[in-house]
């Protein structure tokens, strides 16, 4: 079985010997999908529980379409960057406290060109790869780490986009000068420890620095930007709506000194646009 880089907290009931056992044995109630063809000389990932199979499906068709919105709005270069989703298993066998959640995910090093539906991978959330037939993301273990200690959190997206990792290298949060800041972010955009790529030292940092703040985008330090939200979606909307803020108040910065919102009024344009823009709800 693939795992990811070592994690430095300890695994949960799925472990890294997964759900399937060491030997990754047929498991009936278990669908391996495509990428994990019978006769495998190696041990194949366990592949994803029957009664997930639709939600999992679902959610890879979703996230291949939404890494293609990184490129079309300039996130991203080459290769850098990622989305997920996770795949909720409230309702199936021992999803009550989310250690069945499943994530979804680009493999790692995949042109943007080449992301299909097909082509994602699925990861427990310890970053166990649960069926694919490619290595997961690099970032993989961030996007767990969240998913564990976060549950109201359904996606994760990383950027490299220019001016809001320009902020990031400098270590400077990006002030709430703007409405669309107040909007969208409650004030501040953050930033985060510097940490290795490999372990739960970047999931950490996302996590320590996004709960004390209602910014769904963190600046990890000399890396880029991280964002969250209820889906993914949500997440690339949050890493779009930080590079445009990034941009116009580096901009800005190049005139003079741009002004701070008041605390009382970013408050009110925050719950005014969480709770009241846009559409009611369907009746
Ligand atoms: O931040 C990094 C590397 O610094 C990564 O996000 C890569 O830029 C993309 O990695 P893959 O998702 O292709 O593994």
């Amino acid at each position: 079985m693939s795992t990811l880089p070592t994690t430095t907290e300890a695994s949960g009931p799925t472990g890294s010997a997964g759900p399937g056992g060491p030997t990754g044995a047929a498991d009936p109630s278990r669908s391996t999908g495509p990428g994990n063809p019978a006769g495998s000389p190696t041990a194949p990932p366990p592949g994803v529980p029957a009664h997930l199979r639709a939600a999992v499906d679902a959610a890879k068709e979703r996230v291949a379409a939404l890494h293609a919105e990184l490129p079309r709005w300039e996130l991203v270069v080459w290769t850098a960057g990622n989305v997920s989703e996770r795949v909720r298993a409230a309702e199936g066998p021992g999803g009550a406290d989310g250690r069945g959640d499943l994530l979804v995910i680009k493999p790692s090093g995949l042109s943007y060109d080449d992301i299909t539906p097909e082509s994602m991978v699925v990861c427990d959330l310890d970053g166990n790869l649960v069926e694919g037939d490619r290595a997961p993301s690099s970032d993989t273990a961030a996007h767990a780490y969240v998913y564990r200690h976060m549950p109201e959190v359904g996606g994760v997206v990383h950027t490299h986009s220019t001016y809001a990792t320009a902020w990031a290298a400098r270590a400077e949060p990006v002030p709430c000068v703007l409405t669309m800041m107040a909007d969208e972010f409650g004030g501040d955009i953050p930033v985060g420890p510097f940490a290795l790529i490999g372990d739960d030292s970047i999931g950490r940092g996302i996590v320590e620095t996004l709960r004390e703040s209602r910014s769904p985008a963190v600046l990890m330090r000399n890396h880029g930007p991280f964002t969250i939200g209820k889906d993914a979606r949500s997440a690339v909307k949050a890493a779009v709506m930080c590079e445009e803020v990034a941009r116009t108040v580096h901009v800005s910065r190049q005139l003079g000194d741009p002004t701070r919102i008041e605390q009382s009024d970013v408050d009110s344009l925050y719950t005014r646009y969480q709770h009241v823009y846009g559409q009611p709800p369907a009746r």
